[in-house]
């Protein structure tokens, strides 16, 4: 099976000197669901935004379906950024916006920039969006602001306007962790479930070591910037979880 991503050698030293990534290597195969856990500061959210250069790697390669992001610029960067669909802790939505012309935003990359500025997307993008908002249960609130919603479904919406890129891959920055564990399971089943369906390769980073191994066909154990452990659920016995949180857990 193709490679969705392949990273070598990422290493990420910050303005002010912290190194936040030291060298990290691997692969995500298509329609692999790869959880990422690690202490707090070891890297997680760094690797997630180095991926789509959110944040600018110091060294090493970044390919996504076999392109070389760290060439990538202006239109090149754009056009993969779209088949890179981003779901955030903080849900990274228009608050005052309604639900529908977030869910939009996720076409920015499809329509010209001056169309897109002036919020007109066609009627076969607003249907789209409407479609995908009853996948996340989401139909009957499209007209209703975001800052309305409880937390769980805000979240569906940042899932619904990352649908809404037609994304091979989706990177998922903590998407529980500001919600309650019921909340927190809803979520992670709508994510899983529309990766399985659509065929959509995701990589996402947990705190919750129990959900990572629930849902995860691979996990990725980073610690101080480095990669410590690479393999399967079963493979993450309590002795790797505690080598990977050191005195945390
Ligand atoms: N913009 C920044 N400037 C300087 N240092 C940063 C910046 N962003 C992150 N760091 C540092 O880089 C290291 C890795 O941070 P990162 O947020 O990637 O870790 P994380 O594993 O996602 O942590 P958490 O689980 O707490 O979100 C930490 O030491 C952090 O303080």
């Amino acid at each position: 099976m193709q490679a969705v991503l392949e990273v070598i050698g990422l290493k990420k030293k910050y303005k002010d000197g912290t190194f936040a990534l030291r060298g990290i290597d691997f692969q995500v195969k298509e329609g692999e669901f790869v959880a990422v856990i690690g202490p707090s500061g070891a890297g997680k959210s760094t690797l997630m935004r180095c991926i789509n250069r959110l944040v600018e790697p110091s060294e090493g390669k970044i390919y996504f379906n076999g392109n070389d992001m760290m060439k990538a610029n202006g239109q090149k960067l754009r056009q993969h950024r779209r088949e890179i669909g981003m779901i955030f802790q903080n849900f990274n939505l228009i608050p005052r916006v309604t639900v529908i012309d977030n869910v939009l935003n996720g076409r920015l990359g499809y329509t010209g920039s001056l169309a897109g500025a002036l919020g007109i997307f066609s009627r076969k993008d607003r249907d789209f969006a409407l479609e995908i908002l009853a996948r996340v249960g989401l139909a009957d609130k499209a007209l209703k602001r975001v800052d309305e919603l409880s937390g769980g479904q805000q979240q569906r919406v940042g899932i619904a306007r990352a649908l809404a890129q037609e994304p091979k891959l989706i990177l998922a920055d903590e998407p529980i962790a500001s919600l309650d564990p019921i909340t927190s399971e809803n979520i992670m089943e709508y994510i899983y479930n529309i990766c399985r369906e659509d065929g959509i390769t995701c990589l996402i980073n947990l705190h919750q070591v129990e959900i990572a191994k629930r849902y995860a066909t691979r996990i990725i154990g980073i610690r101080e910037g480095k990669k410590v452990f690479d393999g399967t659920p079963d493979e993450l016995t309590r002795e790797v979880i505690r080598s990977i949180y050191g005195q945390q857990k």
